[in-house]
């Protein structure tokens, strides 16, 4: 009997999707197959059904989250957005990666088992969340630079700091069958004492200087891949594709990723920082300034963001700027593609709600941008929404397929994470995400660094090469400056 129950529910947990196994740990039922890797036990894949998430939290005065940042090794993981919010990480508690196509059925299933039985306290600001990222292609293999670097990989942080509202928390998390509570009071109590010496500032420093660039492609080589895709759509079989070029960065001295993400956090507070280390050898970091998704419960936040001019040297060239971004029928078709795309992707999921078109500022572009929200009808997963949404045609195009052929037959790289979703989820399946834009793969004296433009029909090859210079402009600021 006890047999025949067990081979039912394996055959049910086969035939079902992601979202309905991860809905079936909501209701309580144990999910069939975990694969989780515990920290310092990387080689073993670790059964979790009956295994626990606990964290212990405590407030703690404010402190320096580049000097925190500093202090741990890999893996480290950092994520700020625009409205205030601040999580840095150190060392993991659980780590969950996938490859492949099936990388999102892969982490649903792997969430699921994580947080299947979580045992937490403190604020909801300061749960427990698993922080990382995707490859922007599912084939995506890892190789230099981006070593450590799977199809997927987040990470449920060890030790956990989280400012929001103006308050801080410390928080200790461990999983797996045998945690006990009391062991994990113990660890954030030797945790606290250990930050208790970090101090209130760190100086960001300098910039590790540039000592040399290269582009991964020559300006002929750009500009006839443009050309060539300008006359694909021309022909009529695609709509849309963004082609993007690397630049590779040799650095005067190493870089220090903590100080170059407290940098950009001064220069682009209205951006997202993130950063996944997942071994001291790389990290991926950046500001981006788009925002894949958020979810909370049933609401969902996202944007169109596509279409780009720079910002003016005075007030009265930046408003002509501004306008001409308004105004220019290809920029807006650019960007008219990517709503509807995002609108098409989300309603079977839900209600959607489109805005009004505006141009939105940053510190060296503008951009044109269509908040969008919707309303889910069902409890779904963000990574679900993650999955339908990514690539939109912002970082992609359309068809997607197509495009994605003629980004592999164009760019002479693998984006490795580039352009992907970067972000969180946490038990309850709530989460947001950004799109890795204006990031850079760093590690030693190297960085690869990466920028992409829309291509549509009436695509001027000279202007687009030109259009990149500001999307490099960010992360390159921070390494150079002295
Ligand atoms: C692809 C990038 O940016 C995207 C492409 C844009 C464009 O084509 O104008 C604008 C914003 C982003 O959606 C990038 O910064 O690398």
């Amino acid at each position: 009997m006890l047999t025949f129950v067990a081979v039912r529910s394996i055959r049910d947990e086969v035939t079902k999707t992601g979202r309905e196994r991860w809905k079936d740990t909501l209701k309580g039922l144990p999910p069939e197959r975990p694969v989780m890797e515990q920290a310092g036990n990387e080689s073993r894949p670790t059964n979790v059904a009956g295994g626990r998430l606990v964290s212990r939290t405590r407030e703690v005065s404010d402190l320096s989250f580049s000097a925190f940042l500093a202090s741990q090794s890999a893996p480290r993981v950092s994520w700020a957005t625009p409205d205030g919010f601040e999580l840095v990480g150190g060392d993991a508690a659980a780590t969950l990666t996938a490859t492949g196509p099936d990388r999102f059925d892969i982490l649903r299933e792997d969430a699921a088992a994580l947080f299947a039985d979580s045992d937490t306290d403190g604020p909801p600001a300061a749960r427990p969340r698993a922080i990382g990222g995707l490859a922007f292609d599912p084939s995506h293999e890892p190789a230099p630079p981006w070593t450590g670097f799977p199809g997927a990989l987040f990470v449920v942080p060890r030790i956990q700091l989280t400012r929001a509202d103006d308050r801080t928390w410390l928080t200790v998390t461990a999983a797996g069958p045998d945690v006990d509570p009391a062991t994990v009071t113990a660890d954030l109590d030797a945790a606290h004492d250990a930050i208790t010496d970090l101090p209130m500032m760190r100086p960001s420093g300098g910039g590790p200087g540039v000592t040399a660039t290269r582009r991964t492609a020559s300006k002929d080589e750009w500009t006839d891949g443009v050309a060539a895709v300008v006359e694909r759509i021309r022909a009529g079989d695609l709509q849309k594709v963004v082609l993007a070029t690397a630049l590779d960065v040799d650095l005067a001295s190493p870089i220090d990723v903590p100080g170059t993400l407290e940098r950009l956090r001064r220069t682009y507070p209205e951006c997202y920082r993130f950063l996944v280390q997942p071994t001291a050898d790389a990290g991926f970091f950046g500001p981006p300034p788009e925002r894949l998704v958020k979810i909370t419960g049933q609401a969902v936040e996202t944007e169109a963001l596509a279409g780009s001019v720079a910002r003016g040297d005075t007030p009265e060239a930046d408003a002509d700027l501004a306008r001409s971004l308004r105004t220019s029928e290809k920029l807006r078709h650019e960007q008219a593609l990517v709503v509807d795309a995002i609108r098409e992707r989300l309603a079977p999921l839900g209600r959607v709600e489109v805005g009004e078109r505006d141009v939105r500022k940053f510190a060296n572009i503008q951009h044109l941008r269509t908040p969008i929200s919707a309303t889910l009808d069902d409890d779904t997963h963000v990574l679900d929404v993650v999955e339908a949404l990514h690539p939109t045609p912002a970082v992609g195009g359309l068809p997607p397929e197509s495009a994605r052929e003629v980004i592999h037959g164009t760019e002479p790289f693998d984006r490795g994470w580039y352009a992907a979703p970067m972000g969180w989820f946490d038990a309850a399946g709530d989460g947001e995400f950004a799109v890795g834009i204006r990031s850079a793969v760093a590690g030693g004296r190297h960085a690869r660094l990466y920028a992409g433009n829309g291509i549509v029909a009436d695509s001027d090859p000279d202007e687009e090469w030109e259009e990149l210079g500001p999307k490099f402009r960010p992360v390159l600021d921070e390494l150079e400056r002295e």
